[in-house]
């Protein structure tokens, strides 16, 4: 079938830009370092829709033109969508690599196009530029926290396995074929082939690259829906998940998890008295006085207005009392500054062990809520075990 590498080029040049704007429009809402990405991503399919556009246009440009300008173009829309795809992962940038990459690849490819003429050595080199950025790509995806389950993982990866491909097939028809074309213009099926799989594969990247976004987007929420927006602990859904999950593990090793349920003291008054903003300082303050009497292994949730639970894994009751009685006496010896007057904060405390083999997260809250209960009936600013007389008691009253 009779085909034009302007022609081919032209249709790469549309479909590239169109991308670029479908990736563009797509950019509103979504967290801040994904949303860059996909711009900078978009921004890539544009410039490289240029680079497209320069080959279609070849008629009307000077060989030097051409060369310098599509090569650069191609190079500089490569290292972008490496920069965009790092962006995404979370993963170092390594702007600086892409730069240089970007830099000495077109200074080779000029030199050996300009200068020292020599098609095979030219392809080569831009060849070996293209092959670096898309092992940083490979090596993003390979290392930058995807799930190995992930589709946009497999799709992306499988998509540079076969531009690496590509490239290495381009470079052995050129090197090893009897008959290779002098230059990517030279009507030749090895050029059509090249030109065509080249040109689709801008569609291809960009469906892997939004498949990506989008299980980014979703593991965003996933996180956002179980942090508590104003201490940044656990809320109560992923509190609730992960006492599930550690009881489960504390059956598997036979050891007993130890929970404690915590409570601010009249919390109202300082609310009365420092305002809703004031109170929000003193939780977190609160929040970070708990916290550093915690071990690694503790995980501390809000599960409540000034309601909190520490899950203390390979925890007796009788340790959980101490690690209790220690977070009580420390929120009570840190008095807190708020709007310039000091507050002196208590809370009490409800303390249970979920026995080896226990599975009932929803039981196991229950019964350090009746501890704490007990706790405030008491006369607050103290702790107590969770025992089972007073556990009927306080569910007959609720
Ligand atoms: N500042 C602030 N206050 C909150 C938040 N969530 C709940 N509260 C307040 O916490 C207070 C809890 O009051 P109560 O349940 O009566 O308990 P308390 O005053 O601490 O009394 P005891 O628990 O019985 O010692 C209420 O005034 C709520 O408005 C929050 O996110 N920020």
């Amino acid at each position: 079938m009779p085909m034009h590498i302007e022609t081919l080029s032209l249709i790469s040049a549309i479909q590239s830009l169109a991308l670029a704007v479908l990736l563009w429009a797509g950019t509103h809402g979504g967290p801040g370092a994904a949303r860059t990405s996909l711009k900078l991503r978009a921004g890539a399919l544009a410039v490289e829709s240029a680079g497209w556009g320069m080959l279609a246009a070849q008629a009307w440009l000077h060989p030097a033109q051409l060369l310098l300008g599509g090569n650069a173009l191609n190079l500089l829309a490569q290292g972008m969508s490496v920069v965009a795809l790092r962006m995404l992962l979370g993963e170092p940038l390594r702007w600086r690599v892409v730069l240089a990459i970007g830099v000495v690849g077109w200074l080779g490819v000029g030199w050996l196009g300009v200068v020292e003429p020599d098609y095979r050595l030219r392809v080569l080199w831009g060849s070996a530029a293209i092959l670096v950025d898309i092992g940083l790509r490979m090596q993003a995806l390979l290392h930058g926290g995807l799930r190995r389950s992930s589709r946009a993982r497999v799709a992306l990866l499988a998509m540079c396995s076969l531009s690496v491909l590509l490239l290495l097939w381009r470079n052995g028809q050129l090197w090893f074929d009897l008959n290779p074309p002098a230059n990517i213009m030279q009507p030749d099926t090895a050029n059509y082939l090249y030109v065509l799989l080249s040109g689709m594969q801008p569609l291809f990247l960009s469906i892997g690259f939004l498949l990506l976004y989008s299980e980014t987007l979703q593991r965003e929420l996933h996180l956002l829906a179980r942090v508590d927006a104003l201490t940044g602990v656990k809320n109560r859904l992923a509190l609730t998940e992960t006492a599930a999950q550690l009881l489960s593990q504390a059956a598997r090793v036979g050891r007993p998890l130890g929970v404690l349920m915590i409570d601010a003291d009249h919390f109202k008054s300082v609310n009365d008295r420092f305002g809703h903003g004031g109170g929000d300082k003193v939780l977190l303050a609160l929040v970070g006085s708990i916290r550093a009497t915690l071990r690694a292994s503790n995980v501390i949730g809000r599960i409540g207005g000034e309601e909190f639970v520490v899950l203390a894994p390979d925890t007796s009751l009788d340790d959980a009392l101490v690690l209790a009685e220690r977070i009580r006496e420390t929120v009570e010896c840190t008095p807190l500054l708020v709007d310039g007057h000091l507050l002196q904060l208590t809370v009490s405390i409800g303390a249970v062990a979920g026995a080896p083999g226990e599975h009932d997260v929803k039981g196991l809250l229950q019964r350090a809520d009746a501890a704490l209960y007990a706790a405030k009936r008491a006369g607050r600013n103290r702790v107590m075990a969770a025992d089972p007389e007073l556990v009927r008691r306080a569910l007959s009253v609720s």
